[in-house]
């Protein structure tokens, strides 16, 4: 592994049975970054990260996680080093929180002396720390569970479709607590089927299908080779207007004044220069393909293969 390397995988794959599950899979993960890991049910996100974990062993290929291998002899002294959030977090609902944090520090090894601060930064401090888990709320039993995967400030954290369920308020300070964590130089791996709320949260997103990596980049780089169409949204100043400029680019009269119009990446500027130029259009806004769109292109066409 080079410097700065946190996760390295080679070729990696897993079979349970007869079931590829992991299909050599290359990924490389950085200190300080934030990467989602998209794929449907099925796709070998779980898998890969039972693998990172050392719970199961790879069938074929190599994988070091913070330096080791996670299923070797060293297994139990790199997990404290690691933090990892399940989809389905479970706490013993006659614990309060505070009680919890404790039990899971004193499982890691850890002094239990942190977990205030722990609660606190997951925004549980007070009256909430000392509540029975059985009465919190499913946003507060998703804070407890980062606060608990965060016990020993792990340099990798392992997140299992993490938002699920949380109104978009606590999405938002549940992601600042993850850009903090970041930029202080964790690698953050996010599994997620939620696609769109990933933008401006992930650096960089892998795209799985059925065990096999399909795509990886930044959403820039994905967007750039996915190739797709761009929408030109144009409010014209009337349904005249709106018409005449249907006209023109070859769709039929439709009334209103909304006119959708689609080029390739490539012509868009020169289409956006040609609507400045154009009599009657009053507004006009450029929709990028979004993260859904991106992810279906790049599935749609692996299943073709
Ligand atoms: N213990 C197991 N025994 C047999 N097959 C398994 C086992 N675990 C996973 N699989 C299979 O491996 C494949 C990948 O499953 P995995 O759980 O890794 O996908 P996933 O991307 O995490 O899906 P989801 O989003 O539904 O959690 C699936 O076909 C699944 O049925």
């Amino acid at each position: 592994m080079t410097p700065g390397e946190t996760v390295a995988a080679r070729g990696l794959s897993k079979r349970y049975g007869r079931q590829d599950a992991v299909i050599g899979v290359d990924l490389t993960l950085h200190a300080g970054e934030c990467v989602a890991l998209v794929g449907h049910n099925g796709a070998g996100k779980s898998s890969l990260i039972k693998l990172m974990l050392g719970l199961t062993h790879p069938t074929a290929g190599s994988l070091r996680v913070l330096g080791e291998d996670p299923a070797g002899a060293q297994a139990a002294r790199l997990r404290q080093r690691i933090g990892f959030l399940p989809e389905n977090v479970a706490f013993h609902p006659g614990m309060s929180g505070r009680e919890c944090l404790d039990f899971y520090a004193r499982l890691k090894g850890l002094p239990t002396r942190d977990t205030p601060a722990l609660l606190a930064r997951v925004g549980l401090e007070h009256e909430a720390a000392d509540r029975r888990i059985g009465t919190y709320s499913k946003g507060m039993r998703q804070r407890l569970g980062l606060a608990q995967a965060l016990l020993g400030a792990p340099r990798l954290l392992l997140l299992d479709e993490p938002t699920t369920g949380l109104d978009p308020a606590l999405r938002r300070s549940f992601y600042a607590v993850i850009r903090d964590l970041r930029d202080a130089g964790t690698t953050v791996l996010l599994c997620s089927h939620a696609l769109t709320e990933l933008e401006g949260q992930a650096d960089r997103v892998v795209v799985m299908n059925r065990g096999r990596k399909v795509a990886e980049g930044c959403l820039d780089t994905l967007r750039r080779l996915a190739d797709l169409p761009v929408r030109l949204r144009v409010t014209a100043a009337g349904p005249e207007a709106a018409d005449r400029l249907r006209d023109r680019h070859g769709l039929p009269p439709a009334g209103g004044t909304v006119v959708e119009l689609a080029c390739a990446p490539s012509d868009k500027l020169e289409l956006l220069r040609h609507l400045l130029e154009t009599d009657g259009v009053a507004d006009l806004q450029v929709l990028q393909p979004s993260l859904d769109e991106i992810y279906a292109h790049f599935l749609t066409r692996e299943d073709a293969a």
